[in-house]
């Protein structure tokens, strides 16, 4: 298809008219304190929720907030728009072909060996197991000692380590040890204590590595990164030295895991099992794809529990129902099971409250705010925006998720019961390209069931023991980077829960 630009633009940037030369720089900087706010009041003055950018010097790409647009890009036209060799080049260096950083047949054997051992019931297992350990072991410990203390915590610190640690289990069944264990050291440095340095040196290096890496997308001067990394400066660097020591690390493990395979020993982490399914696997996609696992399940459920905490700081009325709900499903055990301290993966099934209220807050606070991809072919959307070749196209699922013409007048309203079924109270799901936040078609989050474990688990128990108390003043800043974080994290005190009358019902 021929494209007339002009008239593209013309059509979809009411209300951010570009200026001669600088393009939409000044109104990107007078709003960048608040960017994704902004880009929802954009998106949404546009007749079909979609905005037309070219900036002097940059790859002109479209932005939408458009279902039927994500449909397309996501889906019917998937082979149209891949990730692209932009997003390839700028992660490549971190992630190298990892499945988050490829495509093609690349991508489809890693998406298939990946799915099909997530889909098992013993991998299944092994997540609950890790989930419960952590969780029962560190971090409801962690908040009996801030409770009894009084010193108020960073939930969003806390969370993210937990997340950590968890996921370099679930991916190599290695433990980065970033939150302390139950017992309180006496000073003397145990082995576990040593081996603890290691690896908080690993999950420092694996941070620096990412957030290094994320902050090449925000170059004004596109490709000034690979002048500073021919050269050895700075923030590159840095990233050199920080991925060389993440690779080297998971390439250790890596070479100790094969050992133990071919001494007959039995694992469930993911690395193992794609080892055993996938024999002739170089070390090397090895390690690119578990240091991708690292990068999804890191910070996507610790920045949505963190916006899920300080929601539910402001809604008591949510907070209530889940507590009930909680304290029903723990009334429905046996009776010689009562002492199993966690919940198991039927009862957190059972949980259709808790579920919508996780999900609800990710609808306003979208832990993966922005997607990218790359049109391959020039292409007309289904709004009738037409797209270049080589440009770019953005989904914003934050301003979707906001957007009225999605889900009506109270869009903005953090309503959980929007998502249950008004007789039978149970959750309704919603198609993944209006609620795109775990993406949508072929390339879905296949972390998605493990993630709703780990957080419904964790809100579950969390709940069920304490109270969150946020100081009623404070309102977060955000910060967008891969995920959507809250600059100055989340202070709460932890306080003994009050107790629900529903087992009483
Ligand atoms: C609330 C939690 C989570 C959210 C909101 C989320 C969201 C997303 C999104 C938006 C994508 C697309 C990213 C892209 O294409 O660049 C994605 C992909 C992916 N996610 Fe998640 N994720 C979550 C948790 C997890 C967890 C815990 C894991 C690991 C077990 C995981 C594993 C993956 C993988 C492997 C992909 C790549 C899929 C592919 O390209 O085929 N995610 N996720």
């Amino acid at each position: 298809q021929r494209l007339d630009h002009k008239k593209a633009a013309a059509q979809h940037t009411p209300g951010l008219r570009p200026y001669p030369l600088l393009g939409h720089l000044p109104q990107f900087l007078a709003n960048r304190h608040r960017i994704m706010d902004w880009m929802t009041e954009v998106l949404a003055r546009q007749p079909t929720y979609t905005l037309v950018l070219r900036r002097p010097g940059s790859v002109p790409g479209v932005i939408t907030a458009n279902p039927a647009n994500v449909e397309h890009v996501l889906r019917a036209g998937f082979d149209n728009y891949p990730k692209g060799p932009r997003f390839a080049s700028l992660l490549h260096d971190f992630l190298g072909r990892g499945i988050l950083n490829v495509d093609g047949d690349a991508w489809r054997a890693q998406r298939k060996a990946a799915s099909y051992e997530f889909n098992t019931r013993s991998l299944r297992a092994f997540v609950a197991q890790t989930v419960h350990g952590e969780l029962h072991g560190r971090l409801l410990p962690l908040l009996r000692r801030a409770a009894s203390s009084g010193q108020p915590i960073d939930l969003q610190d806390t969370l993210e380590r937990y997340a950590f640690d968890n996921i370099c289990r679930v991916a190599f069944d290695h433990d980065p040890r970033q939150l302390p264990d139950d017992e309180v050291g006496d000073g003397v440095r145990t082995e576990a204590e040593s081996d603890a340095t290691t690896s908080g040196r690993f999950a420092d290096a694996f941070r620096d590595a990412a957030n290094l890496s994320a902050g090449r997308f925000r170059y004004a001067v596109p490709g000034l990164w690979k002048v500073k990394k021919a050269l050895g400066l700075g923030s590159e660097r840095r990233l050199r030295e920080s991925v060389a020591m993440v690779h080297g690390y998971a390439d250790r493990i890596i070479r100790s895991r094969r050992e133990e395979m071919g001494m007959g020993c039995e694992k469930h982490d993911l690395l193992s099992r794609l080892m055993a399914s996938q024999g002739d696997t170089t070390d090397t996609v090895l390690r690119d794809v578990v240091i991708s696992f690292l990068l999804a399940g890191r910070e996507t459920t610790s920045s949505a529990l963190t916006w899920f905490f300080w929601l539910l700081s402001s809604h008591p009325d949510v907070e209530r129902r889940i507590r009930d709900e909680v304290a029903a499903v723990r009334a429905r055990r046996a009776r010689g099971d009562l002492d199993n301290a966690g919940f198991d993966l039927d009862e957190l099934r059972e949980m259709h409250y808790v579920h919508a209220a996780i999900t609800e807050s990710m609808r306003l606070y979208t832990p993966v705010p922005v997607n990218t991809v790359h049109a391959q072919a020039a292409d007309v959307l289904p709004d009738g925006t037409a797209v270049g070749a080589g440009w770019f196209v953005t989904y914003n699922s934050y301003a979707m998720g906001r957007m009225e013409s999605v889900w009506g007048e109270d869009a903005r309203a953090y309503r959980p019961e929007r998502w249950l079924d008004p007789m039978e109270g149970t959750f309704r799901p919603e198609s993944p390209f209006r609620y795109a936040v775990f993406h949508a078609g072929p390339r879905i989050c296949l972390g998605k069931e493990m993630a709703y474990i780990q957080m419904k688990s964790i809100v579950a128990c969390v709940l069920e023991e304490f109270e969150l108390e946020v100081n009623g003043k404070y309102q977060p800043r955000q910060v967008a980077s891969l995920t959507l974080r809250m600059a100055d994290g989340l202070p709460v005190r932890v306080k003994d829960a009050p107790t629900s009358n529903a087992s009483e019902k």
